[in-house]
């Protein structure tokens, strides 16, 4: 759908310059997602592997972060390991919804309500990322914190436009439970993509 050299705004790597590429195609049907014209696969242009390979390497940093719609949708497998041969770093952003494929550096899982997340893929994610839209997503992140593995870093992050009532919930949260960690949008708050 679209490819963007920015800074990772959101999770562990918070900060971190990445070059952004985005997959078209989402049926997981999030109520807020924040790309929602990303659903719709056909609605964008196919690029071949060598090209976006060719992009990615166009820019001083070596982080590769595939996120889409759902990326996992497709076999990742190609594409990351065109990207690794280029000497990047595979990140993925996912609900992980679909099996795993690819070769990965980092994988984030968000889970959603609207399509459960595959065991598998809890089971291999370095991050777990849960998305507070209301006071019963406590509950539920714990639900999926118990099937990650030990290793796995935790966050909390609130659903962009609920974030006014649910920030001060996340606070209180992660002090009284300070396995989990804050993560914010900071890429909306510095208007970069
Ligand atoms: C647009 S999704 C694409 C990747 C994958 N489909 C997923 O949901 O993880 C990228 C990240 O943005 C998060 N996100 C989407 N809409 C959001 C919103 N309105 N507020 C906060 N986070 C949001 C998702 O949970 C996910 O972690
Ligand atoms: N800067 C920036 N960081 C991000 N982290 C995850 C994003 C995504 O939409 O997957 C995202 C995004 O869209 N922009
Ligand atoms: S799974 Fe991700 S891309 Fe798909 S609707 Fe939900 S937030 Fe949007
Ligand atoms: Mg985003």
């Amino acid at each position: 759908m679209e490819q963007f050299y920015t800074i990772q705004g959101e999770g562990f790597n918070t900060g971190r310059a990445a070059y952004f590429v985005r997959l078209g195609g989402c049926d997981v049907g999030c109520v807020w997602c924040d790309v929602k014209e990303s659903w719709d696969a056909d609605a964008h242009p196919k690029v071949s592997i060598p090209a976006i390979v060719a992009s990615a390497t166009a820019h001083a940093g070596r982080n590769v972060v595939i996120t889409g719609g759902e990326p996992l949708m497709y076999n990742l497998g190609p594409l990351t390991a065109a990207l690794h041969a280029a000497g990047c770093q595979n990140w993925i952003e996912t609900s992980g919804a679909y099996p795993l494929s690819g070769e990965w550096d980092w994988i984030c899982v968000s889970p959603k309500k609207f399509k459960a997340p595959l065991p598998e893929v809890l089971a291999a994610a370095h991050e777990l990322k849960i998305i507070v839209f209301n006071k019963s997503d406590f509950a539920w992140a714990e639900q999926h914190a118990a099937l990650v593995s030990p290793g796995c870093r935790l966050y909390l992050q609130p659903e962009w436009s609920k974030a006014p009532q649910m920030m001060p919930l996340i606070v209180d949260y992660v002090k009284e439970n300070p396995k989990w960690q804050v993560s914010l949008q900071t890429h909306k708050f510095l208007d970069i993509p």
